[in-house]
């Protein structure tokens, strides 16, 4: 398995790039660690295919270098950089049976028969085809055959890293889970590098240890589950991750004090801006209070969604969102208070931290 690290890469598909919106990767400047396990998530057309193709040498950068280890990989093609890949739609032999097709990557290689036999074996347990290992592919669900291309990109262990490109979308919704599962096991036990796109936050936060959230061609945020919640370094985030997402309320700053609309909040730090930049608070909406103190709101809708309610707010003219528990009690004059630990301030949509 290898460190990856992508050296100022840029993409244009069009000649001639002029601005950043030419480009459908802006700038990816980062080195990500031999046996992490990474999602790449973001919305339709943030670039994650494209970087993604750029690691396997589907594509090569308009900008910048793709290192393995170390040794620069930018010009080689896909089969001399050691990869195994999973698509988002099945790719197996028809003709050969389960078991062969799962062997068909060690045999090329020429693996001894008997360490193809252990691995298969493993492998057909993991992904549960084991009763199926005689027979032709062909005549399988969908969904067992992605199983058998998931199963042919785990089945080497020699590889630089695997890639998956949204591999369960075709899988069925109670499956998906129990591969999800598999997979975050695997990695524990081999420390294979993993790289995984989806645009599904719980696929990207049950699956991988660090989650790189993209935008409009940008890398916003590498994070763990808890950072990417907790202190989302971009609104994007904010409002991508979480159900729902993170309030962003238009603000003005003043030393260690924040107001919104006619209302000013005390915060626990002073944040630092430029002057003139967009300013605005974010709060997750499981970190608001709701009583008969504080600061009033008009509530315009309470949804019930099982151990919780979201209530829908307004809040100085602004809509919020509000988490509460099914049992909490809403009072008809309701009034909130924010945690000032749980406040982010951001400007330009970027967040303005502590430590700045
Ligand atoms: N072959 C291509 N030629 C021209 N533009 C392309 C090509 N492939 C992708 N793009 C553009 O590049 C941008 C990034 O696309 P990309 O497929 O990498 O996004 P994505 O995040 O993977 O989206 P999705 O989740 O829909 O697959 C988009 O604006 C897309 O239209």
């Amino acid at each position: 398995m290898a460190r990856i690290t992508l050296d100022h890469i840029r993409h244009a598909y069009g000649p001639n790039p002029t601005s950043d919106k030419d480009y459908a990767l802006r700038e990816v400047d980062h080195e990500w660690n031999d046996g992490g396990a990474y999602a790449l998530l973001g919305p339709s057309g943030c670039g994650k295919t494209t970087l993604l193709n750029i690691i396997s040498g589907l594509l090569q950068p308009s900008h910048g270098r793709i290192l393995f280890d170390g040794k620069d990989v930018t010009n080689l093609p896909t089969q001399a950089r050691n990869i195994a890949q999973v698509f988002q739609f099945p790719v197996i032999y028809d003709t050969m049976t389960v078991y062969d097709n799962l062997a068909f990557p060690l045999r090329n290689r020429g693996v001894a028969e008997p360490e193809v036999d252990r691995r298969v074996r493993d492998i057909l347990e993991m992904i549960d085809l084991m009763p199926m290992a005689r027979r032709k592919a062909q005549g399988l669900t969908a969904d067992q055959k992605q199983k058998i291309s998931l199963g042919r990109g785990l089945v080497r262990n020699d590889v630089n890293a695997i890639l998956f490109d949204e591999p369960l979308t075709v899988i069925d919704p109670h499956m998906k889970w129990v591969l999800r599962s598999q997979l975050k096991r695997l990695h524990k036990q081999f420390g294979f590098t993993m790289v995984y796109v989806t645009h599904d936050q719980t696929e990207a936060l049950t699956f991988a240890d660090k989650v790189v959230v993209m935008y409009e061609g940008e890398i916003v945020q590498i994070g763990t589950p808890s950072e990417l919640f907790e202190r989302p370094s971009h609104t994007f985030v904010g409002y991508f991750i979480g159900s729902p997402g993170m309030n962003v309320l238009p603000a003005k700053l003043d030393g260690n004090r924040a107001t919104v609309g006619g209302e000013t909040l005390s915060l626990d730090y002073a944040p630092k801006t430029a002057t003139g930049a967009k300013t605005e608070l974010g709060i997750r909406p499981e970190f608001i209070r709701i009583g008969r103190e504080g600061m009033p709101i008009t509530i315009n809708r309470v949804e019930d969604i099982g151990r919780q309610k979201i209530v829908r707010a307004t809040f100085e003219g602004q809509p919020i969102a509000i988490v509460v528990t099914e049992d909490s009690e809403i009072p008809a004059e309701a009034r909130v208070t924010f945690d000032p630990a749980a406040i982010n301030i951001y400007a330009n949509s970027w967040r303005v931290g502590r430590e700045g």
